[in-house]
């Protein structure tokens, strides 16, 4: 809006600022001009918006850009040439016709003029531009030099406190000492005067024939300032050509602990989920990247994606014999223990009528609870992802902003149970029920009088509901009374073609079964904050234990939700999109909802399958 005591006096004050920056002859000046006046027009009828463009070309930054702009202009059309090209001739020419004439202070002083060496410059350098001349002139070369006599190239380097930014290593057969990589925006890379396979002759002075590379290193780092190096540069230097690659990690890796690495001190450390920019590719087992987070440093080493996935597999065999069990089933809850269970069925279902939405269901949530094993097992390797398997260790990503006219994208909650998933959940559809919506569940229950098919669940049979399963539609299931619960992409897709946020809880197994271009789910994980803190939270809280619903939390509830958290950090970090501590209610609430914004309107890295299968027809 524009503010009403600015309109009045500014007209003139403004026209005459620009008329005194600008060249009013010049197109682009006048057009300005007249943009200006224009404006000055909507000034006083409050136009939005015009305040800021009105500010905008009279900035003077804008004004200096014109004035530069302007004097190049002048510039071009005068097109000034050279009067001679041989000033420095003439000059001397003068000197010479100046020696022969009689001695006067003004003929001395015009002598001392030409003979200052800033003078002389000055007309060297006037003619070798006059002249166009800009080749250096190097002197020729010797006639007797030996046919066998290698080119050698003198490269000095300024060595500040970073490291020089490049690997060294011997040669196997001849064992020359050569440059083995030229690690990415160091300093060797930015001096573009050293390359991978240029074979170092001397360093400062010293020969480094029959040098270990150890020794080498050595020499480097006892040097200070300048450094110089001899070297016989490779034949054909490498061109870096490919393209720039972002990926998240989907494992961790500490260049400290792997012997491997031709330089610990050039390795990247990263962990799961980090975003990294892949910026060179040129070696087959170590590639070069850095982490978004840090876009200014000079790149590190990383394990390439083949030796990574290498790494991985070997590290996997060299476990002992362990289940990999998922993590929900660290409750040691055994399948038989389960039948014994004693859940307060009244107070179930008495739970269940006061939920109004569907989506809050005890029994699905206690489903959920009770038949973990089966439900996870078969939903997430039947989508033939079982996580903790050897996976891709890096999947390649790219910034997406969802479009206005795009479907939401899912919006999925994880946390360890208690931790408060379904009260966020609860929360934030609570706020705005026309826009935030939970998935309506499926069952193969049958419908009670009061309920309603597709608003508490959709009723299905059990040969419909396992069709569901084995064409992967389930997004999680599982069993419970021995009727089957669970989540369909269906009955996400139905909230999302109304033009609705669909949120809803995953137990984390699930959540590659949801990872698809179809749902682009943007995943938060729930956390609890520390013991303490949860004690006072959680005073009055109550939970669903595996026994009972509706109890207070104990220590060791609050001590299992910690430890299970952890767990689950461990192990599905690389998916969490953004991770919110529920200690205060509101704060959490707070977040969740600015995250949820934040996943529809800002761009964030998803997989880049989810993007290119966008374009497919
Ligand atoms: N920040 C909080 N402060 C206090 N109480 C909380 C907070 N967050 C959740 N609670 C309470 O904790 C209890 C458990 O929360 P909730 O039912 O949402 O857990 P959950 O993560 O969905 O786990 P489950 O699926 O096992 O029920 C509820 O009584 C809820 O009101």
């Amino acid at each position: 809006m524009i503010q009403s005591d600015r309109g009045a006096d500014l007209p003139d004050k403004e026209d005459k600022t620009l008329s005194m920056a600008t060249n009013p002859k010049n197109g682009l000046s006048q057009i300005l001009r007249h943009v200006l006046q224009e404006l000055n027009l909507f000034y006083s009828r409050d136009v939005n918006g015009v305040c800021l463009l009105y500010d905008l070309l009279n900035s003077p930054w804008l004004q200096a850009l014109l004035k530069v702009y302007d004097s190049l202009q002048e510039f071009k059309e005068r097109k000034p040439a050279p009067t001679m090209p041989r000033a420095q001739a003439v000059s001397c020419e003068v000197m010479e016709i100046l020696r022969e004439t009689p001695n006067s202070p003004d003929i001395k002083e015009l002598r001392q003029i030409l003979r200052a060496p800033h003078f002389k410059a000055l007309l060297s350098a006037h003619d070798t531009v006059a002249q166009k001349d800009f080749e250096p002139l190097l002197p020729p070369l010797p006639d007797n030099i030996p046919e066998s006599e290698e080119a050698m190239r003198i490269v000095c380097l300024v060595k500040n406190q970073q490291p020089l930014g490049a690997t060294i290593k011997r040669h196997e057969m001849t064992g020359d000492i050569l440059v083995a990589r030229v690690i990415h925006g160091g300093l060797v890379e930015r001096s573009g005067l050293l390359y991978a396979g240029d074979k170092l002759v001397e360093v400062n002075g010293v020969s480094v024939e029959g040098l270990d590379p150890e020794q080498v290193i050595h020499i480097l780092a006892m040097s200070r300032g300048t450094i110089m190096f001899k070297v016989v540069p490779v034949s054909d230097p490498p061109v870096n050509c490919q393209k720039m690659m972002y990926v998240r990690a989907m494992t961790e890796y500490w260049p400290q602990e792997d012997p491997a690495i031709p330089c610990v001190d050039a390795g990247l450390p990263f962990q799961k989920g980090d975003i990294l920019q892949i910026v060179d590719q040129n070696d087959a087992l170590w590639w070069q990247a850095r982490k978004i987070s840090d876009l200014g440093t000079c790149a590190g080493l990383i394990p390439s994606n083949h030796l990574l996935k290498r790494k991985q597999r070997e590290f996997w065999w060299s476990q002992p014999y362990q289940p990999h069990t998922h993590l929900k089933s660290t409750i040691s809850i055994s399948i038989d223990e389960e039948d014994d269970m004693k859940i307060d069925e009244k107070c179930v279902e008495a739970d269940e009528e006061t939920f109004e939405s569907a989506g809050f269901r005890r029994s699905m949530r206690l489903c959920r609870r009770k038949s973990h094993l089966s439900q996870v097992r078969a939903s997430v390797c039947g989508a033939g992802s079982c996580h903790g398997a050897v996976g891709a260790p890096y999947e390649e990503v790219v910034r997406y902003q969802r479009r206005p006219s795009d479907k939401h994208r899912l919006i999925v909650l994880v946390g360890p149970s208690g931790v408060g998933v379904n009260e966020l959940r609860r929360q934030l559809i609570e706020l705005n029920p026309n826009h935030f919506q939970s998935a309506v569940p499926h069952t193969t229950r049958s419908k009670k009088s009061y309920e309603i098919n597709g608003r508490e669940y959709h009723y299905v049979s059990k040969e419909a509901f396992e069709s569901l399963v084995y064409s992967h539609r389930m997004l999680e299931y599982g069993e419970y009374k021995g009727h089957l619960y669970g989540t369909s992409v269906d009955a996400v897709q139905e909230v999302l073609n109304e033009g609705k946020i669909c949120v809803m809880d995953l137990e984390p197994q699930g959540i590659q079964v949801a990872r698809t271009h179809e749902l682009k789910p943007y995943v938060i994980f729930i956390k609890p904050s520390n013991m303490s803190c949860m004690k006072r939270s959680r005073k009055n809280a109550k939970i669903i234990t595996n026994y009972f619903v509706d109890m207070k939390f104990k220590d060791e509830d609050l001590q299992e939700m910690e430890d299970l958290a952890q767990k689950m950090e461990t192990q599905f970090g690389q998916f969490f999109d953004h991770v919110i501590v529920n200690d205060n209610l509101q704060d959490a609430c707070a977040q969740l909802l600015s995250a949820v914004q934040k996943a529809q309107e800002e761009p964030q890295w998803v997989p880049a399958t989810w993007v290119s299968s966008d374009t497919e027809p």
